[in-house]
């Protein structure tokens, strides 16, 4: 066994987090030789449930699950902390204007970000998950000084996941045939899942699937309305397959990239792909040593894609500029 490494998890009593604490705590996340401490994070009226999870927790005896540490203290909850995993966050409710749903959560994250500069090891690593992740991840990032932007990171690896299932659906290939597809922009409804980069059994998909107007259109559409089609049914969010995501990012993250191929993630633009500096937008990545990352360089963007590109991308520059007041 290696020495442990420690994970940090705000909302760690929601639903996101009753999935994704188990898969860190069983090894499924960081490999069945790496112990983990948890340092779960919640708001006051969830530590009561937070308190039944790590019952839960106990009772799995899971071999690789070192110590566990409930806590509404955030400079507690990020003490020593290698990963940062900020999945709390307000929900939008009935008349509330996405404008105000930025406010109500940039502060959470001004606050998040703050105690992640102060506590936390110095390799930290910080995936934000709670929406409107992007901008959120953009706040922490502003409020964590001396933290390198390089280390925040916000989970566009969901909607990368079901945009392969939806093109191998399709194609009657097993998803795993699916490669180098990218989700450029945010993690919302103009968010890009681009068909022209990404390829089948190392074809490129529109050789494979010559239904153009399937590609441009409704697979677009289901990619990016699925969040929406899984409250329609389940009556809830999505959280298993969220979680899901969570575990990909961070393996991702921490393994080196197959040949050729890449993840997505949205990152702090350096004016990648004309992506304006200093947003999170989500990119194509690599990483060949698990540790530092690049941006995947001369990935074609065709008239098509950039039109999407850039439609997300105004969407992020409008978030960015509603929570001017929150950036230092
Ligand atoms: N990026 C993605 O792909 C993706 C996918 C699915 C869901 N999400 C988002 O993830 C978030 C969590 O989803 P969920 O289904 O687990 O929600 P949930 O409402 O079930 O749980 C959220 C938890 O966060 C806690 N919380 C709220 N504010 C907090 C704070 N300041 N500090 C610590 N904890 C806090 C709440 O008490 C609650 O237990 C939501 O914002 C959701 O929109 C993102």
């Amino acid at each position: 066994m290696k020495d442990p490494i420690t994970v940090s998890v705000t909302g760690a009593a929601g639903q996101i987090g009753y999935s994704l604490l188990f898969r860190i705590a069983s090894g499924a996340m960081f490999g069945p030789d790496q112990p983990v401490n948890l340092r779960l994070i919640e708001i006051e009226p969830g530590m009561k449930a937070l308190e039944g999870v790590v019952m839960e927790l106990d009772d799995c005896a899971f071999p690789t699950l070192n110590e566990v540490v409930p806590t509404c203290d955030l400079n507690e909850g990020f003490r020593g902390t290698n990963w940062a995993l900020l999945v709390g966050s307000v929900p939008r409710k009935a008349g509330m204007e996405r404008k105000d749903l930025l406010g109500i959560n940039g502060k959470i994250f001004v606050g998040q970000g703050k105690a992640i500069a102060g506590n936390a090891a110095s390799d930290v690593r910080t995936l934000v998950v709670g929406n409107p992740c992007n901008t959120n991840c953009l706040i922490a990032m502003n409020a964590a000084d001396g933290v390198p932007n390089d280390r925040f990171f916000a989970m566009t690896r969901l909607d990368e996941n079901r945009a392969k299932s939806q093109l191998a659906k399709k194609a009657g290939v097993h998803q795993n045939a699916v490669s180098n597809l990218c989700i450029w922009g945010n993690h919302s409804a103009t968010q890009y899942p681009d068909f022209t980069n990404a390829k089948i059994d190392g074809k490129a998909v529109t050789d494979v699937i010559s239904d153009r107007a399937w590609l441009e259109g409704e697979f677009i559409s289901t990619v990016q309305q699925r969040g929406a089609a899984i409250i329609q049914a389940r009556g809830a969010s999505s959280a298993a397959s969220a979680a899901n995501g969570v575990v990909d990012t961070v393996k991702s993250l921490t393994n080196p990239t197959p040949a050729g191929d890449w993840t997505s993630v949205a990152v702090c633009s350096n004016g990648e792909f004309g992506i304006d500096t200093g947003l999170i937008a989500s990119m194509p990545i690599r990483t060949s040593d698990g540790k530092s990352w690049e941006v995947v360089e001369g990935v074609e963007i065709d008239a098509f894609s950039r039109d999407r590109i850039d439609a997300s991308v105004q969407e992020l520059k409008e978030e960015r500029e509603a929570v001017q007041d929150l950036m230092s």
